[in-house]
């Protein structure tokens, strides 16, 4: 269940006039996915996804939709945003913001191996110096700011020793974010959700990462936090699995090699990554929408990633 505005053929075969793809052929709902509603379209020229944004505010839509050309331009894996006759690429369809984009070939690898961690490694590395010069800033919405916002919210559901632990790490987050070795992160666009189910694989090799919607300028550690939590990870335990780790660490060192500060940062950015989606699985457990109530994530996953990246220590990033 994730279409929740319909869109039918008839819907679709006016509205794809502007672009340049021939005829709408067929549509058909995708299931999975919680945020939008996506859908597969065939036309004249090949195959697409159309996707009407739920809950995003038109105004955030651009940087992710700009984003996402501006590195598909660069030679980086990501769907492409097609453009209508005046060169627009975000649209109004059932009153619903919405985007075409490019299909990738493949499917999600969730049981990933090495060699797949390796491929996102080295994509996940390319995609941060391609964003540099990306002209748009837009934060993570769900960074520090958000954390200290949410957590009042969600500490009264909680009892004492995880409302101990919430409130413990998130002023940790705070002390180290004003700090200085944070002040030399280098920083820029990230996609801030590369979890397994946000990129696919056709065998082996990657053929893009998408879902851009919650990204946002951030540090690039941060984002190789929150790819390792999930890629790199005993999904039963929250355990590191040292050789997909690895293998994701030596691809992204060999295109960008990691700054002393980010070598300094990395276990508090892994229990940052970690508490990122603790707070927000319990953000959504206690306060779910109608759809999150069908396909809710459990907040306990990460609650046991976070206290496993507090309490051992992690591989250095050298
Ligand atoms: N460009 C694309 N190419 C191929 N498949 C895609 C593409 N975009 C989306 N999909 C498919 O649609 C599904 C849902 O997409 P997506 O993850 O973006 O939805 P969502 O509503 O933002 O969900 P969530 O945030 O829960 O992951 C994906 O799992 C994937 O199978
Ligand atoms: N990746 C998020 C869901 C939102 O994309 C999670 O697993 O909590």
């Amino acid at each position: 269940m994730a279409v929740f505005t319909p869109v039918s053929l008839d819907d679709l075969s006016g509205w794809i006039t502007q672009f340049p793809l021939g005829k709408a052929l067929s549509i058909r709902g995708i299931s999975s996915g919680i945020e939008n509603s996506n859908f597969f379209i065939n036309t004249d020229s090949g195959e697409y996804v159309l996707t009407l944004f739920e809950k995003l505010e038109a105004e955030q839509l651009p940087f992710y939709l700009e984003l996402m050309r501006h590195l598909a331009e660069r030679g980086i894996l990501v769907p492409a945003p097609v453009a209508n006759r005046d060169g627009k690429i975000l649209h109004q369809l059932n009153g619903k913001p919405a985007a075409i984009v490019s299909k990738l070939a493949g499917e999600s690898q969730l049981a990933p191996q090495p060699v797949h961690c390796a491929e996102l490694g080295a994509m996940l590395a390319c995609m941060h110096m391609a964003a540099e010069d990306f002209p748009i800033r837009q934060p993570n919405l769900r960074g520090l700011e958000w954390w200290l916002q949410t957590t009042p919210t969600v500490l009264p559901y909680l009892p004492p020793e995880l409302q101990q632990l919430l409130s413990s790490e998130v002023k940790f987050q705070q002390d180290f974010a004003a700090g200085q070795v944070y002040a030399e992160l280098p920083l820029g666009p990230v996609h801030a959700d590369l979890f397994r189910n946000n990129a696919m694989f056709v065998g082996e090799n990657l053929t893009g990462i998408f879902d851009f919607y919650f990204a946002g300028c951030d540090t690039w550690l941060f984002d190789l936090a929150v790819t390792v939590n999930d890629w790199c990870v005993d999904l039963d335990s929250g355990a590191l699995d040292l050789p997909r780790l690895q293998a994701m660490l030596d691809a992204y060192r060999a295109v960008r090699p990691f700054t002393a500060a980010e070598q300094q940062a990395w276990q508090p950015m892994l229990r940052a990554a970690a508490l990122r989606f603790w707070l927000s699985r319990l953000y959504d457990f206690y306060m779910p929408r109608a759809a999150e109530m069908l396909t809710p994530h459990d907040p306990g996953h990460f609650e046991r990633i976070l206290r496993l990246r507090i309490s051992e220590a992690v591989p250095a990033l050298a």
